[in-house]
């Protein structure tokens, strides 16, 4: 069953078409990239599926339920997570207090020293629960903004599973960190991720080969191929939408 579907997608920036009809298809439960050229309408189409940008035209459904043109608010609390290319963490922030935030949206609840102790309690647990997963629980009280590149991108997919979404979508989570940074963070989305479903924009292959069941090839705002990473890999029009030749 497709937990994601979007249908003859349209968008363009003030005329500048970006994505040119894409029907993409995710399968509950699995572990897609969405690859491409640089400018190909990755982002784009991250920011068209949760709500930042409206479609000009198209269908996305979720869960079998339209949700074009519905709010990023509304799609976090339907249970679609996301991660940002760019940091979007609080640096001044501790990183407790920055994982908390989502743990509080969640619940639907505002931080209040004045509620119920039980319940602040409980979201305390929970926090640090998904501190301990995300490899973070000994940085807990750092102020965001002092921890390294690495565990910053690890925080970001911490923050983006921290609503408990059943889809959660990643940009570029490894850009810019170290090849064993890049390893480590690699098996914290494994980790958890697990029993989700996940949608990665990613570059760097040996990722993407290591983690994606399946992979969508976008090009020019379309598809360009959708298969196992073992077909991808061999497909003639990907290597010559990648490298510019059609060697095989
Ligand atoms: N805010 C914007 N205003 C106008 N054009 C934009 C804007 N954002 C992106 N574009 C253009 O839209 C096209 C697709 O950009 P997008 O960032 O979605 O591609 P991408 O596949 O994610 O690229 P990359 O791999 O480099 O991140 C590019 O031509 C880009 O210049």
């Amino acid at each position: 069953m497709n937990i994601l579907e979007t249908k003859d997608l349209l968008f363009d920036y003030s005329g500048h078409k970006v994505l040119n009809g894409v029907n993409l298809e995710i399968r509950e439960g699995e572990r897609h990239a969405v690859i491409g050229p640089n400018g190909a309408g990755k982002t784009t189409l991250f920011n068209v599926i949760t709500g930042s940008y409206k479609p000009s035209s198209g269908s996305i459904k979720f869960q079998g339920r339209e949700i074009s043109g519905m709010k990023p608010y509304q799609l976090n609390r339907m249970g679609v997570g996301r991660s940002f290319q760019i940091t979007s963490t609080f640096a001044k922030q501790t990183v407790f207090q920055n994982a908390r935030m989502g743990i509080l949206s969640k619940q639907k609840v505002r931080f209040n020293p004045f509620s119920k102790v039980d319940k602040m309690h409980k979201i305390t647990n929970e926090t640090n629960l998904l501190l301990e997963q995300s490899n973070l629980a000994e940085s807990a009280d750092m102020p965001a903004g002092l921890l390294s590149y690495g565990k910053n991108r690890a925080l970001e997919i911490c923050l983006a599973l921290s609503t408990d979404p059943q889809l959660v979508m990643l940009d570029e989570p490894t850009a810019g960190i170290s090849k064993d940074e890049t390893k480590t963070l690699v098996e914290l989305i494994r980790k958890l991720t697990e029993n989700k479903t996940m949608v990665i924009i990613e570059h760097d292959m040996d990722v993407v080969f290591s983690l994606a069941d399946r992979i969508t090839v976008l090009h020019h705002g379309e598809v360009l191929a959708c298969d196992a990473p073992e077909v991808i890999k061999n497909d003639p029009f990907v290597k010559q939408a990648y490298l510019g030749t059609l060697e095989v």
